[in-house]
Protein backbone atom coordinates (compact mmCIF):
# COMPACT_ATOMS: atom_id res chain seq x y z
CA UNK A 1 0.00 0.00 0.00
CA UNK A 2 1.11 3.68 -0.77
CA UNK A 3 2.14 5.64 1.89
CA UNK A 4 0.43 8.49 1.07
CA UNK A 5 -3.17 5.98 1.20
CA UNK A 6 -2.06 5.23 4.86
CA UNK A 7 -4.31 8.05 6.35
CA UNK A 8 -5.69 11.66 5.44
CA UNK A 9 -2.75 13.17 7.85
CA UNK A 10 0.98 12.36 8.57
CA UNK A 11 2.02 13.86 11.27
CA UNK A 12 5.54 15.36 10.86
CA UNK A 13 7.22 15.18 14.39
CA UNK A 14 10.07 17.09 15.73
CA UNK A 15 11.11 14.65 19.09
CA UNK A 16 13.84 16.68 21.28
CA UNK A 17 13.62 14.09 23.83
CA UNK A 18 13.62 10.32 23.10
CA UNK A 19 11.65 9.34 26.02
CA UNK A 20 8.54 11.18 24.66
CA UNK A 21 8.95 8.55 20.87
CA UNK A 22 6.97 5.93 22.27
CA UNK A 23 3.85 8.07 23.95
CA UNK A 24 3.73 9.86 21.49
CA UNK A 25 3.13 7.70 18.71
CA UNK A 26 1.43 5.24 20.75
CA UNK A 27 -1.48 8.44 21.22
CA UNK A 28 -1.04 9.51 17.46
CA UNK A 29 -1.84 5.30 16.48
CA UNK A 30 -4.71 5.63 18.82
CA UNK A 31 -6.49 8.23 17.55
CA UNK A 32 -6.19 6.51 13.79
CA UNK A 33 -3.18 8.22 12.25
CA UNK A 34 -0.13 5.30 11.83
CA UNK A 35 1.75 6.84 9.45
CA UNK A 36 4.43 8.98 11.18
CA UNK A 37 6.97 11.12 10.03
CA UNK A 38 9.80 11.51 12.68
CA UNK A 39 12.07 14.46 11.00
CA UNK A 40 15.86 14.15 11.40
CA UNK A 41 16.08 17.56 13.33
CA UNK A 42 17.34 16.33 16.51
CA UNK A 43 19.99 14.60 17.95
CA UNK A 44 17.85 11.88 18.92
CA UNK A 45 15.72 11.18 15.96
CA UNK A 46 17.37 8.49 15.10
CA UNK A 47 16.53 6.76 18.02
CA UNK A 48 12.90 7.60 18.30
CA UNK A 49 12.53 5.85 14.73
CA UNK A 50 14.10 2.97 16.35
CA UNK A 51 11.83 2.61 18.92
CA UNK A 52 8.83 3.69 17.91
CA UNK A 53 9.77 0.88 15.46
CA UNK A 54 10.34 -1.94 18.04
CA UNK A 55 7.50 -0.53 20.29
CA UNK A 56 4.46 0.70 18.73
CA UNK A 57 2.46 -2.08 16.93
CA UNK A 58 0.48 -0.42 14.73
CA UNK A 59 2.59 2.72 13.72
CA UNK A 60 4.19 2.85 10.37
CA UNK A 61 7.36 4.95 11.23
CA UNK A 62 9.37 6.95 8.57
CA UNK A 63 11.95 9.51 8.53
CA UNK A 64 11.74 12.95 7.63
CA UNK A 65 14.25 15.95 6.31
CA UNK A 66 16.17 12.93 4.54
CA UNK A 67 18.71 15.51 2.76
CA UNK A 68 21.58 12.74 2.20
CA UNK A 69 22.76 9.73 1.15
CA UNK A 70 24.12 9.45 4.80
CA UNK A 71 20.71 10.10 6.13
CA UNK A 72 18.93 7.03 3.93
CA UNK A 73 21.41 4.65 5.06
CA UNK A 74 21.12 5.67 9.28
CA UNK A 75 17.09 6.10 8.96
CA UNK A 76 16.82 2.23 7.14
CA UNK A 77 19.01 1.23 9.35
CA UNK A 78 16.82 2.84 12.38
CA UNK A 79 13.90 1.13 11.20
CA UNK A 80 12.15 3.55 9.57
CA UNK A 81 9.73 2.46 6.88
CA UNK A 82 9.52 5.61 4.86
CA UNK A 83 11.35 8.39 3.92
CA UNK A 84 10.22 11.75 2.91
CA UNK A 85 12.43 14.66 1.94
CA UNK A 86 12.34 18.16 1.45
CA UNK A 87 13.76 18.31 -2.31
CA UNK A 88 15.63 15.98 -4.67
CA UNK A 89 18.98 15.47 -5.95
CA UNK A 90 20.45 12.85 -8.24
CA UNK A 91 22.46 11.52 -5.25
CA UNK A 92 19.71 11.45 -2.84
CA UNK A 93 17.53 9.72 -5.15
CA UNK A 94 19.62 7.12 -5.84
CA UNK A 95 20.29 6.00 -2.16
CA UNK A 96 16.47 6.18 -2.04
CA UNK A 97 15.81 3.76 -4.75
CA UNK A 98 18.89 1.30 -3.31
CA UNK A 99 17.83 1.47 -0.09
CA UNK A 100 14.22 -0.40 -0.66
CA UNK A 101 12.27 1.69 1.49
CA UNK A 102 9.51 3.50 -0.36
CA UNK A 103 9.93 7.12 -0.39
CA UNK A 104 8.45 10.75 -1.07
CA UNK A 105 11.04 13.09 -2.45
CA UNK A 106 10.02 16.66 -2.76
CA UNK A 107 9.00 18.81 -5.54
CA UNK A 108 7.67 22.27 -5.62
CA UNK A 109 7.50 23.10 -9.35
CA UNK A 110 6.72 21.64 -12.71
CA UNK A 111 9.64 21.28 -13.97
CA UNK A 112 10.77 18.86 -10.31
CA UNK A 113 7.59 17.14 -10.53
CA UNK A 114 8.49 16.57 -13.95
CA UNK A 115 12.09 15.46 -13.36
CA UNK A 116 10.99 12.83 -10.87
CA UNK A 117 8.12 11.54 -13.12
CA UNK A 118 10.64 10.68 -15.60
CA UNK A 119 12.40 8.47 -13.27
CA UNK A 120 9.49 7.03 -12.74
CA UNK A 121 8.45 8.67 -9.09
CA UNK A 122 4.30 9.54 -9.46
CA UNK A 123 3.61 9.97 -5.49
CA UNK A 124 5.80 12.96 -4.02
CA UNK A 125 5.91 15.60 -1.32
CA UNK A 126 4.76 19.14 -2.21
CA UNK A 127 7.07 21.36 0.21
CA UNK A 128 6.65 23.69 1.10
CA UNK A 129 3.17 23.42 0.24
CA UNK A 130 1.56 26.76 1.20
CA UNK A 131 4.94 29.36 1.10
CA UNK A 132 4.80 28.03 -2.76
CA UNK A 133 0.88 28.15 -3.80
CA UNK A 134 -0.92 25.85 -1.60
CA UNK A 135 -4.58 24.70 -3.23
CA UNK A 136 -4.67 26.95 -6.41
CA UNK A 137 -1.12 26.03 -7.16
CA UNK A 138 -1.73 22.35 -6.44
CA UNK A 139 -4.93 22.20 -8.86
CA UNK A 140 -3.09 23.94 -12.12
CA UNK A 141 0.02 21.22 -11.63
CA UNK A 142 -2.70 18.87 -11.95
CA UNK A 143 -3.88 19.89 -15.11
CA UNK A 144 -0.73 19.08 -16.83
CA UNK A 145 0.45 16.23 -14.54
CA UNK A 146 -3.02 14.53 -13.32
CA UNK A 147 -1.00 11.23 -12.83
CA UNK A 148 1.13 12.45 -10.33
CA UNK A 149 0.10 12.62 -6.81
CA UNK A 150 1.35 14.67 -4.10
CA UNK A 151 1.28 14.54 -0.13
CA UNK A 152 1.69 18.69 0.52
CA UNK A 153 3.67 19.44 3.82
CA UNK A 154 4.49 23.09 4.91
CA UNK A 155 2.18 25.75 6.88
CA UNK A 156 -1.18 23.14 6.49
CA UNK A 157 -3.40 23.40 9.15
CA UNK A 158 -6.17 21.78 11.26
CA UNK A 159 -8.49 23.90 8.84
CA UNK A 160 -6.92 24.23 6.01
CA UNK A 161 -6.45 20.42 5.42
CA UNK A 162 -9.63 19.91 4.24
CA UNK A 163 -9.30 21.88 1.37
CA UNK A 164 -6.00 20.41 0.21
CA UNK A 165 -7.46 16.77 0.42
CA UNK A 166 -10.30 17.53 -1.90
CA UNK A 167 -7.89 17.57 -4.80
CA UNK A 168 -7.91 14.65 -6.79
CA UNK A 169 -4.26 15.01 -6.97
CA UNK A 170 -3.70 14.57 -2.97
CA UNK A 171 -3.17 11.44 -1.37
CA UNK A 172 -2.55 12.87 2.39
CA UNK A 173 -1.42 16.32 3.77
CA UNK A 174 1.93 16.28 6.02
CA UNK A 175 1.64 18.79 9.45
CA UNK A 176 2.74 19.59 12.82
CA UNK A 177 -0.19 20.71 14.46
CA UNK A 178 -1.08 17.42 15.96
CA UNK A 179 2.26 17.68 18.59
CA UNK A 180 2.06 20.99 19.87
CA UNK A 181 5.50 21.74 21.34
CA UNK A 182 3.56 22.72 24.69
CA UNK A 183 1.44 19.35 24.93
CA UNK A 184 4.58 17.44 24.13
CA UNK A 185 6.26 19.43 26.86
CA UNK A 186 3.63 18.96 29.61
CA UNK A 187 3.49 14.76 28.55
CA UNK A 188 -0.50 15.64 27.31
CA UNK A 189 -0.79 12.39 25.27
CA UNK A 190 -4.04 12.59 25.39
CA UNK A 191 -4.43 15.58 23.60
CA UNK A 192 -2.38 14.53 20.91
CA UNK A 193 -4.79 11.39 20.28
CA UNK A 194 -7.51 13.79 19.75
CA UNK A 195 -5.71 16.25 17.70
CA UNK A 196 -4.62 12.91 15.52
CA UNK A 197 -8.89 11.20 16.30
CA UNK A 198 -9.96 14.58 14.84
CA UNK A 199 -7.58 14.57 11.65
CA UNK A 200 -8.24 10.86 10.67
CA UNK A 201 -11.85 11.86 10.63
CA UNK A 202 -10.99 14.88 8.28
CA UNK A 203 -11.65 12.25 5.62
CA UNK A 204 -14.07 9.37 5.89
O1 LIG B 1 12.04 19.05 7.19
C1 LIG B 1 11.28 18.46 6.44
O2 LIG B 1 11.62 17.69 5.57
C2 LIG B 1 9.89 18.67 6.61
O3 LIG B 1 9.16 17.74 6.54
C3 LIG B 1 9.43 20.01 6.92
C4 LIG B 1 7.97 19.97 7.24
O4 LIG B 1 7.27 19.77 6.07
C5 LIG B 1 7.54 21.17 7.91
O5 LIG B 1 8.31 21.36 9.04
C6 LIG B 1 6.09 21.12 8.24
O6 LIG B 1 5.81 21.96 9.30
P1 LIG B 1 4.44 22.73 9.43
O7 LIG B 1 4.49 23.78 8.37
O8 LIG B 1 4.50 23.29 10.79
O9 LIG B 1 3.35 21.75 9.23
Amino acid sequence: MSILDLAPVVPVVVIDDVDTAVPLARALVAGGLPAIEVTLRTPCALAAIARIAAEVPGAVVGAGTVRTPGDVAASAEAGARFLVSPGATPALLDAMAGSGVPYLPGAATASEVMALAERGLTELKFFPAVPAGGVPYLKALGGPLPEVRFCPTGGIRRETAPDFLALPNVGCVGGTWLTPPDALASGDYGRIEKLAAEAAALRG
